[in-house]
């Protein structure tokens, strides 16, 4: 767990970056900072490992005030990801990810081993391993840097706009790579972003901030976009807070019927049961059937597209469970909404 405890941070030149912060980021999970463009995020992330001192206030990373432990090897305790991965451009990506473990002093072999494993781990192939970084994509770069803050196995790592420089495709998968990552390793993380939709995604709490170094709101995703705590918050989060909400809620508890025959349109399925297109007998339209641990946004725009109005559900293994139709989404979209108004 990272503590704040009424941190501040003036900088010589008089600009107040951070105004008495007191912020709780909990263990194993994602703490994301948003807010416009010099608000005090990147500031309020490097106070965590001494980048930059607070001039006045507590901060504990584990219950050990960081002031009080040397600088150098906090910052190895701490994994750290920036936007443009940030590698060293002379030495090769197995080198540049090895590099904290020597530091911590591992035998060359045992380093390189760990960085090959990680490689392997943030969905980088083999041969990435012998190139330079700039053989290597944006986005490619990125996965590299994460390998890197992950080398020596930190239960912090903090990653400040590490998804900025790269298309939205890209910046897609490496959100849900992150996803799967932080499944599996439950590091506890702190996140700055400018993207309110990546903080949504991403975030098991987001932290608002606002010009001046003011927290203004931290909570928990669903709770912000139903109960922001003032116009700053909600003018931030956006005109969709609705849909965004409904990003966040599956499709699991919303009722399936069996799909309609002898109607105009045919839902069409191959030998194994698994939906192809929706069929007239001159056309056909293609869909994107769905699983239960899909959101709702996602089956309300299949819902829109389908020329019947119905999503077509699947299990794991993609044959046909039943269908849904907006309807049935709709009034299900509104409770979770009037849910999250009445529990936030
Ligand atoms: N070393 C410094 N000396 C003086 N002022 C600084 C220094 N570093 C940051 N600042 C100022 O502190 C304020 C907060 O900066 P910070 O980089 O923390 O904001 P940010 O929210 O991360 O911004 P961005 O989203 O643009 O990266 C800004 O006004 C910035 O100009």
């Amino acid at each position: 767990m990272i503590q704040f405890d009424a941190v501040h941070k003036r900088f010589a030149n008089g600009t107040t970056a951070v105004h008495d912060l007191s912020l709780r980021v909990p263990e194993g999970g994602v703490t994301v900072l948003v807010g416009s463009s010099g608000c005090g995020k990147t500031t309020t992330l490097r106070m965590i490992n001494r980048m930059v001192e607070p001039t006045s206030g507590t901060i504990r990373v584990g219950g050990k005030d960081v002031t009080e432990q040397d600088a150098a090897e906090l910052r190895r305790s701490i994994g750290y990801v920036i936007q443009q991965a940030g590698l060293f451009p002379h030495r090769t990506v197995l080198d540049n990810v090895a590099t904290v473990p020597l530091l911590l002093g591992w035998s060359r072999r045992r380093a390189r081993s760990r960085a090959a494993e990680l490689l392997e781990t943030v969905g980088l192939a083999p041969d990435a391993a012998r190139r330079y970084p700039h053989q290597l994509s944006g986005g490619q770069q990125q996965r590299v840097g994460v390998a890197r803050a992950l080398a020596a196995d930190p239960p912090v790592l903090l990653m400040d706009e590490p998804f900025g420089a790269v298309d939205p495709v890209v910046r897609t998968q490496l959100q849900d790579e992150l996803l799967r990552l932080q499944k599996e390793l439950s590091k506890t993380i702190v996140f700055v972003t400018h993207d309110v939709d990546e903080a949504v995604r991403l975030g098991d709490q987001i932290a608002i901030f606002r010009t001046g170094g003011h927290l203004v709101q931290c909570a928990p995703p669903a709770e912000l976009l139903a109960r922001p705590a003032d116009d700053f918050v909600a003018g931030f989060l956006g005109a969709e807070r609705g849909l965004k909400l409904l990003s966040l809620r599956t499709l699991a508890d919303v009722p399936q019927a069996p799909a309609p025959q002898g109607g105009t349109w045919t839902l069409v399925l191959d030998e194994a049961g698994r939906p192809l297109h929706w069929a007239t007998r001159d056309t056909e339209v293609p869909l994107r059937p769905l699983r239960d641990g899909d959101s709702l946004l996602a089956a309300l725009d299949e819902s829109v597209a389908s020329p019947t109005g119905l999503t077509a559900r699947v299990d794991a293994d993609g044959v046909l469970t039943g269908v849904t139709s907006r309807d049935d989404i709709l009034r299900h979209a509104g409770r979770a909404h009037t849910e999250a108004r009445v529990s936030a």
